[in-house]
C-alpha cells in the first residue's frame, strides 16, 4: 500500500528530487497561506474573478482564456521574468499553474504539488507521495489539481485520488480509484462540478475499460462510476462484437462543464488493442464526446467522431463550449480539434449531441467522405492498421494534435489550434492476448514509425481558425519542430504557447498571428500557460518541462531526418512567472 508524505511529516522523497528539497521546513509560509486562502464556491468556479484561474482551462467552457489586458500587443515585449521556480523533476511538466488570490498551485511528475507565493515565488509548502516501486509509468505527467472549498484535488499515477488541505498542504483523505497493477494509471486534473469530484482513468495502451468516476469532496467515497464502454443490457454495448471488456477509451484530459444543462462533456479515448480488427463493431464509447450529468454520473448523450479506432486517435480533448454564430443563428457549440485531422463543430442541449460540421485541418488520407446527417466518416479501408498487415496513414498516431488544448478568444472569435501538419505513421499489426498489467497494443511498440511528407516546408503549425465559416485565417509554421504547446489567448489580444524543441515560450498577436514576444526557457514548454493578477499587476506563468510524447515525437523525428530534426531538449522542471518590467519586484539599490 502506498502511504504519502504531508508537507510536516518529512517521508521518503522520489528519487529524482533532491535531498535539499525534502517536505518539512515551510510551516512559517504555510500560515501566511492560511490567512489568506479564500474558500473556492460553486459560484466563483461558474463565474471566475478575472484575476484568477482557479481550474485547468480557467473556465468550464474550456477556452483557456483570461479577460486581463495590462499585458497587450503594444506593451508585451516589456515582458521580463519576475520570478522562476524549479521543480526538481524531470519529465512532462504540463499541469498549468492555478491561482486563487496570490496564491499558485503547480503538480509534477510523480503527482507532487507545490504552493507558491504566486506574487514573489516564495514556496508555501509541498506534497510529495511516495510512489510504489513496482510502478512503471508509460506517460509521466500530471496535468493540475482542482480546487473545491478550502481543498485541492489531485489524481495520481498510481491511481489513487487524493484531498489536500490546500492551506497547509496536508492529506485530508486518499481514495484508491483503480489498481495500478492492471495498467490503470491517472494523469488529469480533476473536474469539480455539480459538488462532485470527478476523475477519470488512464490506460487505453493496457486495455483497460475507461470510465468517469465522481467522488464526495467531503469523505472521499465514490458516488457514482460510469464506464465508457457499455456492458452487456446497456446501450451501446452492441456495437462490440468482442473484447469490451478490454476496450479502452480511457479519460486522461479534464472534462468541461455547462452549468445550464448541468452536463458535463468528457473526450475518450482510443479503442483497445490498437488493431480495429481485433474488436470488430463500432466501439462505443471510444473516440467519443460523451455528456453525463455530475450529480449521477449517467449519460445523456454522445458523439462517436470515429468509429472502430485503429489509429491510437484518442479523441480524449474535451471540446471547447462556444456560442457559434452560422447560418443566421446562435449554435450552443461543442467544438473539437480532432486527434483525427478533422475539426468538428456540433451542437450540445439538453436532448443530446447533433452533428454540424467536420472539415480537415491537416493533410489527412483516412477519411474518403463525412456524411452529412450523422457526421460519421468512411474509410479509406487501405489506410486503416488491420492484424498482421503493415499500413501507413496521415497524420500519424499522435494525430494533427495530441493533448494539448486549443483556447478561444471571444475578442477575436478566433480558435487556436496547436497542429502538427506533414506527419505521417505507420504501425504492424501482430495478434497478442490480453495480459492484465501489460502493454496490450496488437502492434510492436518498436515498430511505430513516423515519417515527414516529401517536399513539406513545417510541421508544427499554430492556426487560427474563424468558427462562424470554418476558415483557416492564419497560421504561424515551425519549420524545424513540432507542436506540443498548449495555448493560452488573453484579453490583450495575445496568445501565449510553447511546444516547440528550440524551448522557446512566445506570444502572437492574435488578430494575425506575429510573433509579438518570445523567451528562451530552460526546457521545452509543454505546460498549460496560465494568467492572473496580484496587487495591480498581471502576471503571464507557464511550466518549461519537457518529456512524455513531445519527446518521443522529437526521437521519432530525428531517427527519421536526422540533418532537420536533430535537436537535444534538455529536460528538468521549472514554473516562470513574466510580468511587464516596471512592474517587476523591486531590485536592490546600487551603491
Ligand atoms: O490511452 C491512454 O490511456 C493514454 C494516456 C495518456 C496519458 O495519460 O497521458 C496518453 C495517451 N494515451 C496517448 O495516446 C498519447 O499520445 C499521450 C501523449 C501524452 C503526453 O503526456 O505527452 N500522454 C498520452
Ligand atoms: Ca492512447
Amino acid at each position: 500500500q502506498p502511504q504519502s508524505t504531508g508537507p510536516s511529516a518529512g517521508g521518503v522523497a522520489p528519487p529524482s528530487t533532491p535531498p535539499s528539497q525534502q517536505p518539512g521546513t515551510q510551516a512559517p509560509r504555510a500560515e501566511q497561506a492560511e490567512r489568506r486562502f479564500t474558500p473556492v464556491t460553486d459560484q466563483r468556479l461558474r463565474n471566475p474573478e478575472p484575476r484568477n484561474w482557479l481550474m485547468y482551462r480557467r473556465t468550464y467552457d474550456g477556452q483557456g482564456y483570461s479577460p486581463l489586458d495590462q499585458i497587450n500587443t503594444n506593451n508585451v515585449q516589456d515582458l521580463v521574468p519576475a520570478w522562476s521556480f524549479s521543480t526538481g523533476v524531470n519529465e512532462g511538466h504540463q499541469a498549468p499553474p492555478i491561482v486563487n488570490d496570490g496564491i499558485m498551485y503547480i503538480t509534477t511528475p510523480q503527482a507532487q504539488v507545490i504552493a507558491l507565493d504566486a506574487k514573489t515565488g516564495d514556496l508555501l509548502w509541498r506534497y510529495k507521495r511516495q510512489l510504489p516501486e513496482d510502478l512503471t509509468q508509460l506517460h509521466p505527467t500530471n496535468r493540475g489539481v482542482a480546487l473545491y472549498g478550502d481543498r485541492l484535488f489531485v489524481a495520481t499515477v498510481d491511481c489513487f485520488l487524493v484531498a489536500l488541505d490546500a492551506k497547509t498542504g496536508k492529506e485530508i483523505w486518499a481514495e484508491q480509484v483503480e489498481d495500478y497493477q492492471k495498467g490503470h494509471y491517472m494523469t488529469l486534473a480533476p473536474l469539480v462540478a455539480g459538488g462532485k469530484v470527478m476523475v477519470g482513468g488512464s490506460g487505453g495502451e493496457y486495455g483497460v475499460r475507461g470510465y468517469v468516476a465522481g467522488y464526495d469532496p467531503d469523505s472521499g467515497k465514490q458516488a457514482w462510476r460510469t464506464f465508457m464502454i457499455p456492458g452487456p443490457g446497456e446501450p451501446g454495448h452492441e456495437t462490440w462484437q468482442k473484447g469490451w471488456e478490454t476496450g479502452g477509451g480511457s479519460i486522461w484530459i479534464t472534462g468541461h462543464y455547462d452549468p445550464e444543462l448541468n452536463l458535463a462533456y468528457w473526450g475518450t479515448g482510443n479503442a483497445a488493442p490498437w488493431m480495429g480488427d481485433a474488436r470488430p463493431g463500432d466501439n462505443l464509447y471510444t473516440t467519443s464526446v460523451v455528456a453525463l450529468n455530475p450529480n449521477d454520473g449517467k449519460i445523456r448523450g454522445h458523439h462517436q467522431y470515429h468509429h472502430n479506432d485503429s489509429w491510437d486517435w484518442d479523441e480524449v480533448s474535451a471540446p471547447l463550449l462556444i456560442d457559434v454564430q452560422r447560418d443566421g443563428r446562435t449554435i450552443k457549440a461543442l467544438v473539437h480539434p480532432g486527434r483525427n485531422g478533422y475539426l468538428w463543430t456540433l451542437e450540445r442541449g439538453q436532448e443530446g449531441i447533433r452533428f454540424v460540421s467536420g472539415v480537415p485541418y491537416v493533410n489527412q488520407d483516412v477519411f474518403t467522405g463525412i456524411d452529412p446527417k450523422t457526421g460519421r466518416p468512411s474509410y479509406n479501408e487501405a489506410r486503416k492498421p488491420r492484424l498482421d498487415a503493415k499500413v501507413d496513414f496521415c497524420p500519424s498516431l499522435w494525430g494533427g494534435k495530441d493533448w494539448p488544448p486549443a483556447a478561444y478568444s471571444p475578442r477575436t472569435r478566433l480558435l487556436f489550434v496547436p497542429a502538427n501538419e506533414n506527419l505521417c505513421g505507420a504501425l504492424t499489426g501482430i495478434r497478442m492476448d490480453y495480459v492484465p498489467g501489460q502493454l496490450f497494443l496488437t502492434a510492436g511498440i518498436e515498430d511505430i514509425a513516423l515519417s515527414v511528407r516529401p517536399g513539406a516546408t513545417h510541421i508544427g503549425e499554430l492556426q487560427a481558425w474563424d468558427i462562424a465559416n470554418n476558415r483557416k485565417v492564419w497560421s504561424h509554421k515551425f519549420e524545424k519542430s513540432q507542436l506540443w504547446g498548449p495555448v493560452m489567448a488573453t484579453g490583450g489580444d495575445l496568445v501565449f504557447m510553447g511546444g516547440t524543441n528550440d524551448r522557446y515560450f512566445r506570444a502572437f498577436d492574435a488578430k494575425d498571428g506575429r510573433v509579438l514576444w518570445q523567451v528562451r526557457t530552460n526546457s521545452g514548454v509543454t505546460g498549460v500557460p496560465s494568467s492572473y493578477e496580484v496587487d495591480g499587476t498581471q502576471y503571464i506563468a507557464v511550466q518549461s518541462g519537457w518529456g512524455v510524447d513531445a519527446q518521443r515525437m522529437q526521437d521519432a523525428l530525428a531517427n527519421a531526418d536526422p540533418a532537420n530534426y536533430k535537436r537535444d531538449v534538455p529536460q528538468g522542471g521549472v514554473v516562470w512567472v513574466y510580468a511587464l518590467r516596471q512592474r517587476t519586484q523591486p531590485q536592490p539599490q546600487r551603491r
